[in-house]
């Protein structure tokens, strides 16, 4: 296959969505029942990960980073998924209504023992952060990911061998082209519009920073995979 994407119409691509999700392993009870919940609560609540992504966050980081906690469901994704390394998770949320929500959720999940939420604008806590991390999840304001990432390659917050997953980078296709997600309907259009120019903005100058290499990866939202140069 010489592309790098096949083209699914909308309904193919749910049902492989679908497809994808009935064929791996499921995620756990946990992360099921407060997927449920968030789902259920939020009326936003497509900025929260999918399952398949929350059964993907397995990798073996000692240290983590996750910027955007939403109401918690992908930090408690990586804390299940870090079990062997008994990574200590430290996540970083704005709004106080989601401050509160994942407060709720880590208590009652018994995971306060590994992850640490810093509330406050995620630009100033970067600034006030030490130390390394092997794992560093971008997932917060899409017009927020250049600055994050300059800051966390300038402070040197990645560990040598590290990586930073940035998610949502095809902000629903709109960063490859207004053209690309005619399903994305008005309500919420104009919102991922402006995220897609930022991301695009984002991506095109990331990949002439001479200190990283990048892959931009057609998975999920689009996730782009960001390393040290020649690590
Ligand atoms: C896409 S959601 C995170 C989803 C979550 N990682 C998950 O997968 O379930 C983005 C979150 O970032 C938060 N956020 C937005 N701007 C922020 C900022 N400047 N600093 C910290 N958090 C911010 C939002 O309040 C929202 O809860």
């Amino acid at each position: 296959m010489l592309g790098s994407v096949l083209p699914f119409t909308e309904d193919v691509a749910d049902r492989v969505s679908e497809y994808c999700e009935t064929r791996s392993t499921p995620i756990t009870d946990t992360l099921q029942k407060h997927w449920e919940y968030t789902r259920g609560k939020f009326s936003d609540a497509d900025k929260m990960s999918s399952r398949l992504q929350g059964a993907w966050m397995i990798f073996t980081a000692k240290d983590l980073l996750e910027i955007g906690c939403f109401s918690g469901y992908s930090a408690l994704a990586w804390y299940e998924g870090t079990k062997e390394t008994q990574a200590e998770i430290v996540t970083l949320e704005l709004s106080p209504k989601m401050i509160a929500a994942s407060r709720k959720a880590f208590q009652e999940y018994g995971v306060d023992d590994r992850v640490t939420l810093i509330e406050g604008p995620a630009d100033e806590t970067l600034k006030t952060l030490t130390g390394a991390f092997d794992l560093i999840f971008v997932d917060a304001n899409k017009d927020g990911y250049e600055n994050y990432v300059k800051i966390i390659l300038d402070q040197k917050l990645l560990s040598p061998n590290g990586i930073i997953l940035c998610d949502n980078v095809f902000a629903r296709g709109l960063t490859i082209g207004a053209d690309c997600a005619p399903w994305v309907n008005d309500h919420i259009r104009q919102y991922w519009l402006s995220c897609g120019q930022a991301l695009d903005g984002f991506n095109t100058r990331l990949i002439q920073d001479p200190r990283v290499e990048v892959v931009v990866l057609p998975v999920f939202d689009g996730v782009s995979q960001i390393k040290w140069k020649d690590s």
